[in-house]
């Protein structure tokens, strides 16, 4: 019988040419003698400044959390097997950004099945409901417990169990912050079980809380294997030593930042082997933008396909290419680690990166208005549509164009207008509100962009996107022009006791999202696309012709 091997549990940043020399090594240096490491791991709350300090004192325990969450690793098992007795072994999560993110890289890592709910795409939540309800559970996690997504797939999913004969309250699982409303509701309405979170972690920060945990692990997931990976690189992340890969990590990204480098881009370099860390770019871009994209500053990340894809080979000076895995030519540093290591690294050197910046890594001051944009246009369902008019329709594609380009012409004119608004060492946002299964070709987008328009192209969502970069859009450097695409929904569906459908609210956070733009000042292209795969289709199309 062949032994299981150990596990190799260390972290590496390779610093790559440059090394830990110039800029970076006296960063390092700087950040040692500070002792913002051990500071950092004793939880102190001064480390960012007397403006952030009442935040800080309570979002720092996920230092501790390889230790803290222990106990719940009992209690999840018990959970899994109580229901796989039952027959129920399909797992759905309902959750948004730090509420999902983890869950979906820890699953998609070991190659367990989880169904994620971050979307309001009819056609994508539709899908879901049309597994077998017989064999699900619904995890239903939100740390606010207001969170409009996710209290929307609640009640879709409540209402299809108790239509189906099943008693919703033994197939709802939640997860949230104590004494949220929640909270109060898996109480009142006697859910199978409710797990309270730390509050004293914030969402982007709660990998390995109950919000990372329960989920990955009702779906299978080895979740005590990643808190022994994570309680592996606490001790090396605690040190004040140069060596230590979280300040290793800070000071190459702060340094960058400091000359320019305000993107950092991110892609896989090890896809196809076992090790690979499968989406973690996407829970990573999370960390970042949230975390570092206010007062005008911050870090873009750009998640990319992969190390020879446009915008990581081809890299120009306003970005820092970072290989997730080994080392590869064309990144600048290579980080290397399990996943657990890899969370509590990342979280390490993002904290930092916000001392470095001089802002608060715990908030997320831009994220609110988007949120109360299509709250309003809900509340006047009337905005959301009919009299805005299309400035140009070509076959699938329905042009709304604003400030800095006409929208005249077809699409291709359209498409190289809004191309020209992009300043020098810009960004191009691509944000689909779509269904991210059905529509996946969308995801071509991004290369065809960045091939052809000289500077880093992000890929979004939408909402997910919200919880997300979103942050950045709105708060970081404002140098970002956006593509939106919204489309057609064949088969929308009622939100039980509320006045919107899915197809309203999705459409209501694409307009609201893009009037916040707006305000800013920024390009707002939107296609809507009557006709999905076609539209997607023409959209390519349209970009491969362009004169570049
Ligand atoms: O867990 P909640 O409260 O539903 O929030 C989900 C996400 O929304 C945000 O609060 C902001 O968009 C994220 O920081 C968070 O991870």
């Amino acid at each position: 019988m062949t032994q299981p091997q150990p596990q190799d549990t260390s972290l590496t940043v390779d610093l790559g040419d440059s090394g830990a020399g110039g800029a970076v090594g006296e960063l390092i240096a700087k950040l040692v003698a500070d002792r913002v490491a051990s500071k950092l791991a004793g939880q102190d709350s001064t480390l960012w400044g007397p403006a952030a300090e009442s935040e800080a004192s309570i979002r720092l325990s996920w230092t501790t959390l390889h230790k803290t969450s222990r106990p719940l690793i009992g209690e999840i098992d018990a959970l899994r097997e109580e229901l796989r007795g039952e027959g129920v072994d399909r797992v759905v999560l309902a959750g948004m950004g730090g509420s999902s993110l983890a869950p979906e890289v820890i699953t998609a890592t070991e190659g367990v099945p989880l169904t994620v709910l971050d979307t309001t795409d009819p056609g994508q939540v539709g899908d879901a409901l049309a597994g077998d309800l017989d064999r699900t559970v619904i995890v239903v996690s939100s740390k606010s417990g207001g969170t409009v997504e996710t209290d929307s797939h609640r009640r879709i999913f409540a209402k299809a169990f108790t239509e189906a004969g099943i008693d919703p309250g033994r197939r709802i699982v939640v997860v949230t912050d104590p004494g949220s409303p929640l909270a109060e509701l898996a109480e009142s309405e006697g859910y199978r079980k409710l797990f309270l979170a730390d509050p004293n972690v914030g969402g982007r920060y709660s990998a390995l809380t109950a919000f990372g945990l329960v989920p990955a692990g009702l779906a299978g997931a080895d979740v005590a294997r990643l808190l022994d990976q994570a309680a592996a690189a606490a001790g090396e992340l605690s040190v004040d030593s140069d060596g230590n890969p979280g300040l290793r990590l800070a000071a190459a990204l702060g340094a960058a930042h400091e000359a320019g480098a305000e993107k950092v881009v991110l892609a896989n370099s090890d896809t196809g082997s076992p090790e690979t860390l499968t989406g973690f770019g996407d829970w990573a871009e999370q960390l970042i933008a949230e975390s570092t994209g206010k007062q005008g500053t911050g870090l873009l990340p750009v998640v990319v396909e992969g190390p020879d894809s446009p915008g990581f080979a081809d890299a120009d000076s306003d970005a820092t290419t970072v290989a997730i895995g080994p080392r590869v030519s064309t990144a600048d540093l290579a980080v290397r680690g399990p996943l657990g290591g890899q969370f509590l690294l990342w979280e390490y050197a993002t904290a930092v990166i916000g001392r470095l910046l001089g802002i608060n890594p715990f908030d997320q001051p831009d994220v609110e208005a988007a949120k109360n944009a299509a709250r309003s246009l809900l509340d006047e369902p009337e905005s959301l549509g009919g009299e805005q008019e299309p400035s140009t329709v070509d076959g699938p594609v329905e042009v709304f164009a604003s400030a800095g380009v006409s929208g005249d012409g077809g699409l291709g004119d359209v498409l190289q207008e809004f191309l020209r608004t992009v300043p020098e060492h810009g960004y191009v946002a691509v944000q689909a509100y779509l269904d991210r299964l059905d529509d996946a070709s969308a995801t071509l987008l991004r290369g065809e962009l960045a091939k052809r328009c000289g500077v880093q192209v992000t890929f979004g969502w939408g909402p997910r996107f919200l919880h997300s970069t979103g942050q950045y859009h709105k708060g970081g450097h404002q140098n970002g022009v956006f593509l939106q695409i919204t489309g057609a929904a064949d088969n929308d569906i009622e939100v039980p006791d509320r006045p919107y459908t899915l197809a309203t609210l999705q459409l209501a956070q694409a307009l609201g999202d893009g009037a916040v733009l707006r305000e800013h000042g920024r390009p707002v292209l939107r296609l809507h696309l009557t006709d999905r795969a076609a539209g997607l289709a023409e959209i390519v199309r349209a970009l491969q012709e362009l004169q570049t």
